[in-house]
């Protein structure tokens, strides 16, 4: 094949194996079957063996990363990561709505969210592309994972729109892999990982990215970082929305709650129905929906006052 073909016809492969990794990876809808990605990806590996100039930065090649690191490198958030305050009961939670009506009117909804129990990360893209990501550290000054992060198949290298924008979610570990993981490490005689956050941890911390990239991490992309309003946007929810469409792997559980009555509704169904998931959750994310409304509350030093996470009981631990 000469160049010119070479050119057009790693341009198409790139295209098309995006689209079927959003569709695997962050849909979790295949749409076309494993020994088709296969194929396709074997010809682009082909191809970029003969015009290594053909390798593109947000090829699916390009997740592996090379050599290891020796260390990560600390850099300062341009918008701090802030914690969120924590409830731990009913009583506890209708003080936070009474707080939050006090502050924005009667008028005010919540968006409630289920609370990922991974490793919260902020990810940065010029013009559409994957080019840093740092984990949340003390929430201002992180460090640069990105070859870690490269490796997690459901975070895009390329958006479906050439924007610049900083996004922030929770890096994790599907249970079936800490399971499977935790057994391969038994069977090497090597020390566990407690739970799936723990493993998700030491998995971004790995200095190889060739190790990150066999421990099956995935992600849930849970806002924008700064404010919507650059974007055109009114509502954490439509925030949601924005994300998804630009190629993000978001959480379908959330729901528009009226009241501090459906709030808890949310909250006693997840309570139940979490040992259902694919994923551990610690809790649920309640926060106020209009971005108005957020600005009329305002934050303390360390959290937003228009946000806060209802915390699950501990659980018994079954001896
Ligand atoms: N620390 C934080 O601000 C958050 C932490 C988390 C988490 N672990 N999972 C989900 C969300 C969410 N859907 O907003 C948030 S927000």
């Amino acid at each position: 094949m000469d160049r010119i073909k070479a050119e057009e016809r790693v341009t198409e492969l790139n295209e098309l194996l995006r689209n079927y990794g959003h569709a695997y990876y962050v849909l979790d809808k295949p749409s076309v079957p494993d020994a088709v990605y296969d194929q396709l990806l074997h010809e682009l590996i082909e191809l970029e063996t003969v015009y290594p100039d053909l390798i593109f930065p947000d090829s699916p090649t390009q997740r592996v990363g090379g050599t290891p690191l020796s260390n990560f490198e600390k850099v300062r958030h341009e918008r701090p990561m802030l914690s969120l305050s924590n409830v731990f009961n009913e009583e506890d939670l209708r003080d936070f709505d009474k707080r939050v009506r006090g502050g924005a009117g009667d008028s005010v909804e919540y968006v409630c969210e289920l609370k990922i129990d991974g490793l919260a990360v902020s990810l940065h893209y010029e013009d559409g592309k994957f080019v840093r990501g740092l984990t949340r550290g003390d929430g201002r000054v992180g460090e640069d994972i990105t070859v870690n992060l490269r490796t997690v198949r459901s975070i895009p290298l390329k958006l479906k729109e050439p924007v610049s924008v900083e996004v922030r979610g929770e890096v994790f570990m599907p249970k079936k892999s800490f399971h499977a993981l935790n057994t391969d490490r038994e069977e090497r005689g090597e020390e566990l990982f407690a739970n799936p956050r723990n493993a998700a941890a030491g998995s971004l911390r790995q200095l190889d990215s060739k190790i990150a990239a066999k421990r099956n991490l995935d992600v849930f992309i849970y806002g924008i970082g700064g404010d919507g309003e650059t974007y055109g946007l009114n509502e954490h929810d439509e925030s949601l929305r924005y994300l998804t469409e630009l190629g993000f792997k978001t959480n379908g559980e959330r729901k528009v709650c009226r009241s501090v009555e459906e709030v808890l509704a949310y909250i006693e169904r997840w309570t139940d129905a979490r040992n259902q998931l694919s994923y551990e959750i610690d809790g649920i994310v309640i926060k106020v929906n209009r971005f108005l409304h957020q600005q009329d509350l305002g934050f303390t030093a360390k959290s937003p006052k228009w946000a806060t996470a209802y915390k699950f009981p501990a659980e018994e631990v079954m001896t």
